[in-house]
């Protein structure tokens, strides 16, 4: 068989898929037996992933700002920064290209009035050899910065305070999730958020921080690979490799102790494997082997003693950890709700993570770093299997859109038209109550989380892509439609309050005004929804109302003042 090489970009990512279809066209005796056959398959015939390594060169990081620069001119900004973003990771850490990237960087933010992240980017840019003889132009757009923030133009907000907040009592021992809310497992869903008591349109329920994530090939210049944070902020590069980056030190030194260790230097092979949330298995093991500081036989006995027999993360205590900024990693006790997840045997049958799987492992045992961790045939076998697992563990929690995973928020379940609109901005998931919530009620929201603007509808490609996860059963799909539609019927809704709801809509008032008056107006019809199909145009319009206001507080201007500080105290350490 050929060497897999290039096949990514034919298939879209599917390189498992499309393999496993020729693997069982030439070895039919394979299908669905245990992974190992899959692996002693492909370490016998075959195909073997050669795809080039990234590594450092100022000779690339000198062709993208030119590609970088091209995009510059032609208004092209996102493109700009991306091309300068990667010209970061290509730069070596000693060459004045590290420096000219950051400049270039700094270029984009400007224009693009992000103040903050200009200076940012333009210290970063001194720091790392920025040539004297550019200086002045540098030094230019730094004082014009500083007079913009003077100016009142600066990008924090501190004065606003986000009306994205849990703003109902919260839940004790998870204290980013209200009180009053279990899991049960219902027929049909399994694992499900069910509601104590009653919520009402406009409260908040969550706001929890992501557990893991996975970044796909086509976006790795444009998030960080640690916390998937939208890299607008000056780029941190791994030391090593031109892989991955960063939005901070500290996403990089976390990631680099949990998993980037045993992956520098195969990550472009290992991103050829699957353009999806199944490389969150790969990195939950990692981050699994860290927890027991390497010590595989410590790991085994831990996976061997916690059967896959099904786990509750709200017996999670949250209050007694200080969560993955401080420790660096996910408790033990988060990972072993991980790891127990009992997942429906729908999703066992699936041939193409046993393909998955066997090539993570090959390309993983090629690397010393993990081969020497795992010598003998009973270690090899137990990180198979426990890749393997993992994998299809992740693509039943993570979201396959976004590709991230959060502990809590992954126990809800979908409804193609939800009663709950689950927001996601860089590594953080909210819940924001769409309609009255009855006691007993499920919380649900849409797992087409980024299609704002519509709900699944059958039409969707991604609707098509969560069908064969799962047979949707959600109130609206149940069989034999529950859900009554008739657009013919009147709307019980006094048409002067429809007619005050669109002046206020479409009257100017701002996203904060609609935003209030839609919520007002939920909270007194709501339960009409779905019921009534013209409803749904209101539900949408709240939907995206509810995500234009999150966008605007999301205040990342204070990130990069904290970064401003700590480089400018760096260098006085420096001159001491
Ligand atoms: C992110 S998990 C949600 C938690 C899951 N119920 C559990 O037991 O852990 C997604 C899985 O839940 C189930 N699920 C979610 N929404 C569903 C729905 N509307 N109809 C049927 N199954 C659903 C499917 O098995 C799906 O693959």
């Amino acid at each position: 068989m050929q060497a897999i090489n290039g096949l990514y970009e034919a298939a879209m990512g599917d390189v498992p898929r499309k393999l496993f279809e020729k693997i069982h066209s030439k070895a039919p005796h394979l299908r669905l037996r245990d992974v190992a056959a899959y692996r002693d398959y492909l370490s016998r015939y075959g195909p073997k992933v050669d795809v080039p390594e990234r590594t450092k060169d100022n000779v690339k990081a000198g062709q993208c700002r030119l590609e970088g620069n091209q995009f510059y001119h032609k208004q092209m900004q996102s493109f700009a920064l991306e091309k300068y973003i990667e010209s970061v990771c290509w730069a070596t850490e000693d060459s004045k290209d590290l420096g000219m990237a950051y400049a270039n960087c700094s270029a984009v933010l400007f224009s693009a009035r992000e103040y903050e992240f200009t200076l940012l980017a333009i210290a970063l840019a001194k720091k790392h050899h920025y040539p004297d003889e550019l200086m002045p132009k540098l030094l230019k757009r730094e004082s014009e910065c500083k007079l913009m923030i003077a100016g009142g133009h600066s990008g924090c907000r501190p004065n606003k305070v986000s009306p994205f907040k849990l703003n109902v009592s919260a839940n004790p021992k998870i204290p980013f999730l209200a009180d009053g809310i279990t899991m049960k497992v219902l027929p049909g869903y399994g694992r499900s958020m069910v509601a104590e008591r009653g919520f009402e349109a406009g409260d908040v329920i969550l706001e929890e921080e992501l557990t893991a994530c996975s970044v796909n090939r086509a976006k790795k210049y444009l998030l960080c690979q640690c916390c998937a944070y939208t890299m607008d902020a000056s780029p941190v590069p791994c030391v090593r490799c031109a892989s991955v980056v960063y939005c901070s030190k500290e996403c990089r030194q976390v990631d680099m102790k949990v998993v980037h260790r045993f992956e520098c230097g195969i990550g472009e092979k290992l991103d050829h494997i699957s353009y999806g949330a199944a490389r969150i298995g790969v990195r939950m093991f990692f981050r699994g082997l860290t927890l027991f500081n390497d010590d595989v036989d410590k790991m085994m006995e831990f996976c061997k003693a916690h059967k896959r027999s099904g786990s509750d993360p709200f017996s999670l205590d949250y209050t007694r950890t200080s969560g993955i900024a401080d420790e660096g990693n996910i408790t033990l006790e988060e990972f072993k709700v991980f790891h127990q997840t009992s997942i429906p045997e729908i999703n066992l049958k699936k041939d193409f993570t046993r393909v998955q799987a066997a090539l993570y492992y090959l390309i993983l045992m090629d690397h010393a770093p993990v081969a020497s961790l795992f010598v003998t045939d009973a270690q090899k076998d137990f990180m198979l299997h426990c890749i393997h697992d993992y994998i299809r563990t992740a693509l039943f929690l993570a979201n396959l859109e976004t590709q991230k995973l959060y502990t809590i928020a992954a126990i809800c379940n979908h409804a193609c038209i939800p009663n709950t609109f689950a927001i996601t901005s860089d590594g953080r998931m909210v819940f924001v109550v769409l309609r009255r919530i009855q006691p007993n009620e499920q919380i649900l929201t849409s797992y087409n989380i980024m299609h704002v603007e519509g709900d699944m509808g059958h039409d969707n490609p991604y609707a098509r892509q969560l069908a064969m996860q799962f047979k949707c059963i959600c109130p609206v799909c149940k069989p034999a439609g529950s859900r009554v539609a008739n657009s013919n019927a009147p709307l019980p809704i006094p048409s002067g309050d429809v007619d005050e709801l669109r002046r206020k809509l479409f009257g100017g008032d701002g996203p904060e005004g609609q935003l209030v008056t839609l919520r007002r107006f939920m909270q007194q019809y709501g339960h009409l929804h779905p019921d009534h199909p013209l409803f749904d145009t209101y539900i949408r319009k709240y939907r995206a109302g509810l995500m234009q206001v999150y966008l605007y507080y999301v205040d990342n201007a204070h990130r990069a003042r904290a970064a401003i500080d700590a480089e400018v105290e760096e260098a006085t350490n420096r001159q001491k």
